[in-house]
């Protein structure tokens, strides 16, 4: 029945205050108060309804998340909307669009590589959507390979210009979002050539449509590359294709905070007589020529990177909790089995099976959510000693981005599919909403970095501190364990096979650093004020499962490396089965915390009132093909066949 709270018996059940809760998964009390307030406003404005995305063909989708985009673009001028109530509303909106990559990548990466004057010009324009940007990076011929990139970006002294070319096919953009119809301007990473020499992989910001009449520019070949996994919403998204035909930009184009160019400027008869290379900015004019790579580390050229790799972190957290909010809603409400005397069922969420596959995930939930709080610090952290030029914690900074991005987002995949088998039959519904979060999170764990090439990354990391063990560098941070670790170094340094030949244990290696630093930053919270009846007890409960559920699954390497001994691992699956004990009366107050509006889960198994089935049923006949009972095809296909007018191979 419409109004009744279906899940109240589970809820009078909760034995901490939810409220408290919510305002931890928040951040603060103030960003619980925008949240919710967004949400709620984004829920109940019918412009933003999203429920009938499954119906549409890939045309009406795009173009209904451009009607969306525009509508949530007006909503936050009309409003007069902050910068972080906007954030919010995007989110909520919940529709993936080229407003991802413009506000996500293309706006990060004028703010972290532009410099002043670049800022100044560009970033106005971008902030009030005046023009509308993309990252394009990735080639077809290359996406983790960078410094493979084969687009070229030659300057031309006698202009003052630089020349953007697609030299190959391989070197056609491809992949970047809001590419194929949308964007006007395009962040091109390209080979930069001076004088006939290569000069690594720089960002260039490149004019791609008429700001007029929205008509591609004169040397550019752009469009969509084409349906992409699932009918998800993802499909929403235009990532393009671009080739580049000699296309000339302006100098001042090319963003210069990570590479300078200095130049000889030799008056002679009033005449500049200019040096096969760049002009800098004219107050800089040197009397020497030279590339100069500033003293910037050059990988700075990436940090646009490292700042949605962040990001994608706590993106992690709220995809996971949304499939774990709706698989746990329906495992309460989901009786299968166990009738005693004609009584109820058992609810699927009392099987210890279900209870050690989903809980595991909410308190995943609950650590990724954490350490993406802290993810975020040390973003900050590194990006404010850059502006002192200090790059001691980047290296750091750059690990823990990638590692952490790898982790979560491989959690997080594997975890919504999960989810959706918790859910039985009824979570292969796209009115669960979690076919539909499957298909649109699945790309998280290939994009900003494909995880593997990113834990490689760390491991290289890793090696490289362990192979500072014993001098006078000691390891600091997240890898001040290490120091642990020398004695072993010490015995073993004889035999160093390849990074290559040992890179799939390195990798292994890799995610257990990532692992500790997830249960470290989780007991660091813990050890913060947290106030409310019973939250902090709730969150150690949730923090012990996600260390145990972790020794739990590899408890081979704990017992090969003699780490814990037989009876460790037994006392911890026992102590497993208790923390899940200890869970279950919490598991529906756990995931109200996350404050979700059945708006924004998109998910009739994980509604707020648990009135699962009659919604269900009404649902189905929503669907196109029940508006007719008898279907389209039916007198053409189906009728011959039962009335065997179609000659039949004999059976
Ligand atoms: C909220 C927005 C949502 C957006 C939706 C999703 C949109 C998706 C967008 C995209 O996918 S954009 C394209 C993303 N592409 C990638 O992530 C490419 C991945 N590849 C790389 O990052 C690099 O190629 C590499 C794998 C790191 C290799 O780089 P390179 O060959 O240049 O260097 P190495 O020799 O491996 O390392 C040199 C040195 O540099 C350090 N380093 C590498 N990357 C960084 C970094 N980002 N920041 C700081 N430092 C970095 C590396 O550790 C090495 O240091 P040392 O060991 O020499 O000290
Ligand atoms: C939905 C989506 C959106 C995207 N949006 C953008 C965007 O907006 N802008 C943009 O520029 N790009 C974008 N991309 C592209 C994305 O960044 C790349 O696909 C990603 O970086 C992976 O690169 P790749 O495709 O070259 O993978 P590859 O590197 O070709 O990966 C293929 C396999 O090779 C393995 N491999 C590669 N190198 C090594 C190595 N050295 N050692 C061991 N194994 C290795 C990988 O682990 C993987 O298993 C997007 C991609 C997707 C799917």
């Amino acid at each position: 029945m419409e109004g009744v709270d279906h899940l109240a018996h589970e809820r009078n059940k909760s034995e901490f205050d939810v409220d408290a809760m919510k305002i931890v998964w928040a951040g603060s009390p103030h960003a619980f108060v925008v949240s919710d307030r967004i949400s709620k406003l984004v829920a109940s404005d019918p412009g933003f309804r999203k429920d009938n995305r499954s119906t549409l063909s890939r045309k009406e989708l795009f173009k209904n998340t451009l009607r969306k985009a525009a509508y949530a673009w007006k909503t936050i001028i009309d409003l007069h909307l902050s910068e972080e109530e906007a954030a919010k509303l995007r989110f909520y909106v919940d529709e993936p669009a080229f407003t991802d990559v413009h506000w996500g990548m293309f706006i990060p990466a004028i703010k972290g590589q532009g410099t002043e004057e670049q800022q100044q010009k560009w970033l106005p324009l971008a902030y009030k959507m005046q023009i509308i940007g993309c990252y394009a990076q990735t080639e077809l011929g290359h996406g983790s390979n960078v410094q493979g990139l084969e687009t070229t970006a030659t300057f031309d002294p006698q202009t003052d210009e630089f020349i953007i070319h697609s030299p190959t096919l391989t070197s056609s953009k491809w992949w970047p979002g809001g590419l194929g119809k949308v964007a006007t301007h395009a962040i091109a990473y390209a080979l930069l050539i001076v004088g006939g020499r290569e000069q690594g992989v720089h960002g260039f910001i490149v004019q791609l449509r008429s700001l007029e009449d929205h008509s591609p520019l004169p040397g550019m070949t752009v469009g969509d590359i084409g349906m992409k996994f699932g009918n998800g919403a993802y499909n929403a998204m235009d990532n393009g294709v671009l080739r580049f035909d000699h296309v000339r930009i302006p100098r001042n184009q090319m963003l210069m905070r990570c590479a300078q160019y200095t130049c000889l400027c030799m008056p002679s008869d009033a005449k500049l007589i200019l040096e096969p290379c760049i002009l800098i900015r004219v107050s800089q004019v040197t009397c020497e020529g030279k590339y100069k790579q500033s003293d910037v580390p050059r990988q700075l050229v990436y940090g646009a990177m490292l700042y949605v790799r962040q990001t994608i972190v706590a993106d992690a957290s709220c995809a996971l909790s949304r499939a774990v909010c709706i698989a746990t809603r329906y495992s309460a409400v989901r009786r299968q089995f166990g009738s005693q005397n004609g009584g109820p069922e058992t609810q699927v969420i009392d099987y210890k099976t279900q209870q050690s596959r989903l809980f595991p995930l909410l308190a995943s939930a609950y650590a990724f959510r954490f350490v993406g709080e802290w993810l975020k610090w040390l973003y900050a952290d590194v990006t404010q000693r850059l502006q002192a030029n200090d790059f001691s914690t980047l290296p750091e900074a750059h690990a823990c981005t990638a590692g952490l991005k790898s982790l979560t987002t491989t959690a997080t995949a594997d975890g919504i599919e999960e989810c959706r088998k918790l859910c039985g039959g009824h979570g292969y519904l796209c009115s669960s909403g979690l076919p539909e979060l499957f298909a649109v999170y699945v790309p998280a764990c290939t994009y900003e970095g494909e995880n593997t090439v990113l834990l490689l990354q760390v491991a290289r990391f890793l090696m490289k501190t362990v192979s500072q063990l014993g001098s006078s560098k000691k390891p600091v941070g997240t890898i001040a364990y290490m120091t642990r670790v020398e004695h072993l170094m010490q015995c073993r340094c004889g035999v160093q096979r390849g990074f290559a030949e040992l890179s799939a244990d390195l990798v292994e290696a890799a995610v257990a650093h990532c692992q500790l630093l997830v249960v470290s930053k989780f007991i660091e919270k813990l050890q913060q004020e947290i106030p409310g009846k019973g939250v902090k007890q709730q969150l150690e409960v949730l923090c012990n499962i996600y260390a145990l559920f972790l020794l739990h699954k590899h408890q081979g390497d704990f017992l090969s490396t003699g780490c814990i001994t037989p009876k460790h691992a037994a006392l911890a699956n026992d102590e497993l089965r208790s923390l899940y004990s200890q869970v279950r009366p919490n598991a529906i107050a756990l995931v109200d915390a996350f404050n979700y509006t059945d708006h924004y889960l998109g998910s009739i198994l994980g509604c707020y009132d648990g009135n699962v089935y009659p919604k269900l049923y009404e649902a189905a006949w929503k669907d196109p093909l029940n508006e007719s009972v008898v279907p389209d095809g039916y007198h053409q296909y189906i009728r011959p066949l039962l009335k065997q007018e179609i000659r039949t191979a004999r059976l």
